[in-house]
């Protein structure tokens, strides 16, 4: 990766062929085999079903900024293009002020008219949330994502400030995704293709939550990516920017013509696997042998018939 997100600085994965085309299997290091089985669910419909028609042919995204100092975080946002910018926030070892400064140099980056959400990923407590959203919105908040971990504090939250809620690892990491709509602990609901399950249990979700969504990656290659878009290309409704843009936190890509946005605006496509950079990329045997395991793993959870075919 170009930088350290999410506390990774390496992005490993495994793409699957198949009839429908190529999928992408790549979750996160710690995530059992259980989790792990949406995630291969994701593939195989990618690989084996292919997904359900679009109904729009270009999807407006946000630049993810990482948690870099202000000058560099102002530089990713004129240097995307996007008019829409999501900032993390809340990262380990670093203080409100370090959040403030980042939020205030994107939003003199993106001007009075650009949006901007922040992502907290759950690490604020309530009163922490109430006091940091308060003083954030001085740079005017679209949203701000995932600020306390659960339903109940997201719940609190959301009765303190003004600035709208949107659940995130609350909807994707939770065993009943649809918690959230009982709990009134969110206006918007973030959707990930792969923890979710796939284009077609992301919609169903989406559906369910009677909510509005935002679709955002799992920084995938252009493999995974291009289901990410094909979600927010089949919803219904797409009332805000999604978090797609995410092959700018990426060193390269598995495909000779990455998924980027164009004017904050990345086509509906899916580009085929290059060899060439298959082959740059083609992690170690060990490596390999790991991920087959992980497969097995998640395809030993599922009743559906098991991945085959070419598995790098
Ligand atoms: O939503 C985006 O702008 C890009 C994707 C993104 O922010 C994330 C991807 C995967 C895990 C997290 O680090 C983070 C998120 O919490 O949404
Ligand atoms: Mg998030």
């Amino acid at each position: 990766m170009r930088t350290r997100f999410r506390g990774i600085t390496r992005r490993e994965g495994v793409l699957i062929c198949g009839p429908a085309g190529w999928g992408e299997f790549s979750p996160f290091a710690e995530y059992g085999p259980r989790e792990c089985a949406r995630w291969l669910a994701a593939a195989r419909e990618a690989a084996y079903d292919g997904w359900p028609a679009p109904v729009r042919d270009s999807i407006p995204v946000n630049v993810t900024i990482p948690a870099v100092g202000p000058e560099r975080a102002a530089e990713l946002t004129r240097a995307s293009g996007c008019r829409t910018a999501k900032v993390k926030v809340a990262e380990r070892g670093q203080s409100d002020a370090d959040d403030i400064a980042r939020v205030e140099a994107v939003r003199d980056a993106l001007g009075p008219d650009g949006r901007i959400r922040v992502d907290v990923n759950g690490a604020w407590d309530v009163d922490h949330a109430a006091r940091m959203i308060r003083t954030l919105g001085r740079f005017d908040l679209e949203y701000v994502e995932q600020p306390c971990a659960t339903l109940e504090e997201l719940a609190r939250v959301r009765r303190l400030v003004d600035v709208p809620v949107a659940a995130d690892e609350s909807i994707r990491r939770a065993e009943d995704p649809l918690k959230v709509r009982a709990a009134e602990a969110a206006d918007i609901a973030v959707l990930k293709v792969q923890p979710l399950g796939g284009v077609r249990a992301a919609l169903r979700v989406a559906e369910q939550a009677g909510l509005p969504v935002v679709v955002s990656s799992a920084v995938e290659t252009s493999v995974g990516l291009a289901a990410g878009l094909a979600l927010a290309a089949a919803l219904p409704e797409l009332p805000y920017a999604c978090g797609l843009a995410t092959m700018a936190l990426l060193e390269g890509d598995v495909t000779a013509d990455p998924l980027v946005p164009v004017d904050g605006e990345i086509p509906v496509r899916r580009p085929e696997p290059d060899p060439a950079e298959l082959d740059r990329h083609e992690a170690d045997a060990a490596t390999g042998a790991a991920w087959r395991r992980r497969v097995a793993d998640a395809q030993a959870l599922m009743d559906a018939p098991p991945v085959i075919g070419v598995v790098r």
